[in-house]
């Protein structure tokens, strides 16, 4: 059988690179045969799994500079049926792809906001008066680039090769080290366990905006020596000042600790959403 994979397009984005190496990591150890499917947003890729019009999506979930791609969490928490199936870590290097002969002729930057913001410093400093506008993904503005040699975009090394494009500079992140944490997700009943999971992911509200409601959610894993790797809160957006906190932890969902865990959350929480258990695999650079 032949897997749909869905992610962030048009070709050439980071999503796409993650998904192209999960790909190749299927057919490889599995021997399973898979397709890439483009959506203009993070979120129609997830909803694609969910609508089965593909069986995987894969997204990004965290950067290493910039945080927690919200889109993506807030999503996971709607969505119920979805499950994380494997996590990712890309390295992830941007360059400034323009036709404009020289920096100074560059007026507008098109990017992701997350690739945005991993170059921000080096944008003050190369290109202090360009104005900066938010594209859906890297590769949103690339067909347009040749037409307005005034424009650039930032994107990948692999993008520029992809569209025919000049690269005008390498490695502009502002951090050399930036990686991006991605999830593989699929329907609840089509999870398939590939490596023996390591970590937890999951989200819950607390019962009442009280001292203390969160300390007694978090210290149920401190009693049991469980480390967590991440705690991110996101508004409920049912009133200002609620909130939703999403955990991973290091430890997988069937261990004998993690059921005490869960077994006692669930007795401090109102809602509580286990995403998945899974391995994380890091793709060198
Ligand atoms: O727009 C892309 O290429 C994406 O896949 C989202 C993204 C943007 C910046 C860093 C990592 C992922």
């Amino acid at each position: 059988m032949s897997l749909a994979i869905a992610h962030l397009g048009p070709a050439g984005t980071y999503s796409e690179q993650a998904a192209s190496f999960y790909l190749n990591w299927l057919k490889t150890n599995q021997g399973t045969d898979a397709t890439l499917s483009a959506y203009p947003t993070i979120v129609k890729s997830l909803q694609a799994v969910t609508t089965e019009q593909t069986q995987i999506a894969v997204v990004p979930v965290e950067n290493s500079i910039e945080g927690s791609v919200s889109m993506t969490m807030d999503s996971l928490w709607q969505l119920d049926s979805l499950r994380i199936q494997q996590a990712l870590v890309l390295p992830i290097n941007h360059v400034l792809i323009s036709c404009a002969d020289s920096w100074d002729k560059i007026e507008t930057v098109f990017s992701h906001p997350q690739a945005l913001a991993q170059c921000q410093q080096w944008l003050a400093k190369f290109l202090p008066n360009a104005n900066l506008i938010p594209s859906s993904s890297t590769t949103e503005a690339l067909e347009r680039i040749p037409q307005i040699p005034t424009t650039a975009a930032i994107s990948s090394h692999r993008a520029a090769q992809l569209y025919n494009l000049p690269i005008l500079a390498s490695e502009i992140n502002d951090y050399p080290e930036n990686c991006t944490r991605f999830w593989v997700v699929a329907q609840a009943s089509q999870e398939q366990e590939l490596f023996t999971p390591t970590h937890t992911s999951l989200a819950f509200s607390t019962p009442a905006n009280i001292p203390g409601a969160l300390v007694k959610a978090l210290e149920v894993f401190a009693h049991l020596g469980i480390n967590l790797s991440r705690i991110e809160s996101r508004p409920t957006k049912r009133s200002l000042g609620e909130y939703l906190f999403f955990l991973d932890i290091e430890a997988p969902v069937n261990s004998t600790l993690m059921a005490s865990a869960l077994a006692e959350l669930t007795s401090c929480t109102e809602v509580l959403k286990i995403f998945g258990s899974y391995s994380v695999l890091t793709v060198s650079k």
